[in-house]
């Protein structure tokens, strides 16, 4: 997918001469990405900035047409943007939650919806009471949408989108600027529709607690290209060939610990060793016959650790 994206220089002159010449540049947004998601699957799509992340999802959700290869969703060529397409699929961004009039109330726009997908009455009704209730929306209805809340705009968007029940969401930064309690609350009610619908999921995030607690399954986009596309787990395994221990025991010597693994940290003692992942049940074994253990945990590192170094080092 190419970009033709207008050149201009800096200064007022180039700004009046960009108006009577303007020159373009074509900007290679992603090339050869190939993936398939199966129905009822909830993938999480992580990339550094500008990795091509949302222009694959407009290329999906059929907002943009892509300048050469094949993409079917669905059974359908998004950038057709067939009525019984849309139906089906929601684009859901955490940067614009909600669009069209902002002076419209929650419900008007609930309504407005209803009309424009044509849900059924009852059907409307059942789903309102629903959304209602699992996204706490009762005293945001009668409220105009600019005068929501980042969080509150989020959960009215959420509603709209899943008021006529699509069966494949793109999620595009889905907490973004959402506090501990709205990402929270957006990550549960996700993996609650999910499974209660059936529903296929795609997923952009920073967050990786999004990453962690949703998506079994990660596509790794860099650079417009695909780096990884497998299991989560899997790729924590492959790029950290450590696990972490974490071991409280009275008595417990440094020099007992540093035996056995890493040190890493050091609190109240509790200690956490960094151990090779081939020694970990060894090395458990051994630390659980030699020391007084109060406490012991094998924890994988920590993801954003895992995710920080596919980014700078690639996956090879
Ligand atoms: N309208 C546009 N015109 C020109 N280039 C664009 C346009 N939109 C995106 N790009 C470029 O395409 C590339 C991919 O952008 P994209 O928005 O898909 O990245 P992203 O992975 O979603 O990033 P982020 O995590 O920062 O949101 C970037 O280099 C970006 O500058």
């Amino acid at each position: 997918m190419t970009y033709r994206a207008p050149v201009r220089g800096s200064g007022w002159r180039a700004t009046l001469g960009s108006v009577f010449n303007r020159q373009f540049k074509e900007v290679s947004a992603v090339q050869n990405i190939s993936f398939e998601l199966s129905p009822g699957e909830v993938v999480g799509f992580i990339g550094p900035n500008g990795a091509g992340k949302t222009t694959t999802m407009k290329i999906l959700s059929g907002l943009l047409h892509a300048t050469s290869g094949q993409v079917r969703v669905l059974g359908h060529s998004p950038w057709q943007r067939r009525t019984d397409f849309l139906r089906r699929i929601a684009f859901i961004r955490g940067s614009q939650p909600v669009g069209g009039p902002q002076e419209l109330t929650v419900l008007d726009t609930l309504q407005y919806q209803r009309l424009l997908y044509e849900v059924p009455l009852v059907q409307y009704e059942r789903n309102l009471v629903e959304l209602t209730t699992t996204l706490e929306l009762g005293n945001l209805l009668e409220r105009q949408l600019r005068a929501l809340s980042l969080g509150e705009k989020m959960r009215a968007g959420l509603a709209l989108s899943l008021l006529y029940r699509p069966e494949l969401m793109f999620l595009d930064e889905p907490t973004l600027g959402l506090d501990v309690t709205g990402a929270t609350t957006m990550r549960r009610f996700v993996a609650q529709y999910a499974e209660q619908t059936g529903a296929t999921v795609l997923l952009t995030s920073h967050y990786m607690a999004d990453v962690a607690t949703l998506c079994p399954r990660l596509v790794l986009i860099d650079q417009g290209t695909i780096r990884y596309d497998g299991k989560l787990d899997e790729l924590a395994a492959k790029l950290s060939p450590y696990k972490l221990l974490r071991i409280t025991a009275a008595g417990a010597d440094e020099q007992r610990l540093r035996e056995a693994g890493e040190l890493v940290e050091h609190s109240d003692g509790t200690w956490v060793i960094r151990v090779p992942r081939a020694d970990v049940a060894r090395t458990t074994a051994s630390l659980l016959t030699d020391l007084e253990v109060a406490d012991l945990s094998v924890e994988e590192a920590p993801l954003e650790v895992v995710i920080d170094q596919a980014y700078r080092e690639g996956v090879e």
